[in-house]
């Protein structure tokens, strides 16, 4: 077996929450501690890496990042090689992610550019968001890199594919949580009570008409509520509700006013059934935005490679804080075909480990390109 998809593989076993990478990172030290030393400098951040390669004659430095962590999902791939960990899967490609930036290491490390590489080893991506307190920190700082790039498992496209473009790529993100708190009571005594199962609903129901009433139908805002909870037993009447979601807006300007359209709605649940409301808007993702000229001069780049086929896409409502490091640092994210019939989130996604190949030869070619 190829050696990237044997550690992908490892990698898939051992899945972590944000900031509980302590496996993942241990494993991931062991493998860049085996390669030659020579050239490497690694600092440990958290349960993040940053691992600089030493270019043989530096004039910038450029940085790949991966993130590390996986979801709290419950696999259901059937794979021998599936989650050892309960209840938590590699669901959102984060296993393929770090299994290539290994492999670029690896390749980096065995054949050194000029310029320097820099690769971040990015903790809690799926939350609460371990991408803008790395920038802050003064590891990375100190190796602040010249340009930035990464990739996404994309399960819609054949291996080979890059789906790209310039400009907005993902949506600015906020999750939500909702808690109602009203005054419970018995089943059969309702008028004594302020039930709140039915003002989750009516406010679920509410929420709903601020992307088709309040977003400018030619501009797009996300709104959805992933979970609901309250109360305790069938004959008692709920005093308690929670719900927790996620919005999304193409840009910071409408994730404002989604935000100031959910406070009126909540307080005017607050006021019809009689109850208290607290919002919490939990960890927030600033769009990724991908720099013009970078993303335009890498699709150049791709267009003489007959084993890429590159799409220009359309941007998406996934969130990634990868966002904040190109706030500041130019760069790119792009979509990367990994051919599965089921979706990014979801039990089954088993992604096509052929595109980790694929991968990890486009952008040793485009780095090469780069840093010499
Ligand atoms: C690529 C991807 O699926 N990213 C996640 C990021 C989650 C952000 C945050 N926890 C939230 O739910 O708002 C996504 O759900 O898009």
């Amino acid at each position: 077996m190829n050696s990237l998809i044997k550690i992908r593989r490892d990698l898939h076993q051992i899945p972590e929450l944000g900031f509980q990478e302590f496996k993942t990172q241990a494993y991931l030290l062991n493998y860049i501690q085996s390669l030659p030393q020579e050239r490497l400098s690694i600092k440990k951040w958290k349960t993040g890496l940053f691992v600089k390669v030493h270019g043989v004659k530096p004039g910038k430095t450029i940085g790949y990042r991966t993130d590390i962590d996986g979801l709290p999902i419950t696999e259901e791939t059937g794979l021998p090689f599936s989650s050892t960990h309960e209840a938590k899967m590699h669901a959102c490609g984060h296993d393929f992610h770090m299994s290539i930036a290994l492999g670029l290491l690896t390749h980096f490390v065995q054949n050194p550019i000029a310029d320097n590489l820099l690769f971040i080893f990015q903790p809690a991506e799926e939350g609460p968001g371990g991408a803008e307190p790395m920038l802050q920190s003064k590891e990375m700082q100190e190796w602040m890199p010249d340009m930035i790039f990464a990739l996404h498992i994309a399960p819609e496209y054949p291996v080979g594919t890059v789906a790209i473009k310039e400009g907005l790529l993902f949506a600015n993100t906020s999750e939500l949580f909702i808690d109602l708190k009203g005054k419970g009571g018995h089943a059969a005594l309702p008028h004594q009570t302020n039930d709140m199962v039915i003002a989750a609903c009516a406010l679920v129901n509410q929420l709903q008409t601020i992307v088709s009433r309040n977003v400018n139908p030619l501009d797009s805002a996300v709104i959805t509520i992933g979970k609901i909870t309250g109360g305790t037993v069938q004959n008692i009447i709920a005093e308690n509700a929670r719900l927790e979601g996620t919005i999304r807006t193409l840009t910071p300007e409408s994730m404002k006013k989604v935000k100031h359209r959910i406070e009126a709605i909540v307080s005017g649940i607050e006021t019809g059934f009689e109850c208290v409301a607290k919002i919490d808007y939990g960890s927030m993702y600033y769009q990724v935005y991908n720099h013009e000229e970078l993303t335009k001069e890498f699709m150049d780049f791709l267009k003489d490679d007959l084993e890429v086929q590159l799409i220009e896409c359309k941007e998406a409502m996934t969130g990634e804080d990868f966002g904040y490091l190109l706030k500041e640092i130019p760069g790119f994210m792009f979509w990367l075909g990994v051919d599965t019939p089921y979706g990014l989130h979801h039990a089954k996604l088993n992604p096509n480990e052929d595109a980790i190949a694929a991968a990890v030869r486009i952008m040793t070619n485009y780095i090469t390109f780069k840093g010499n």
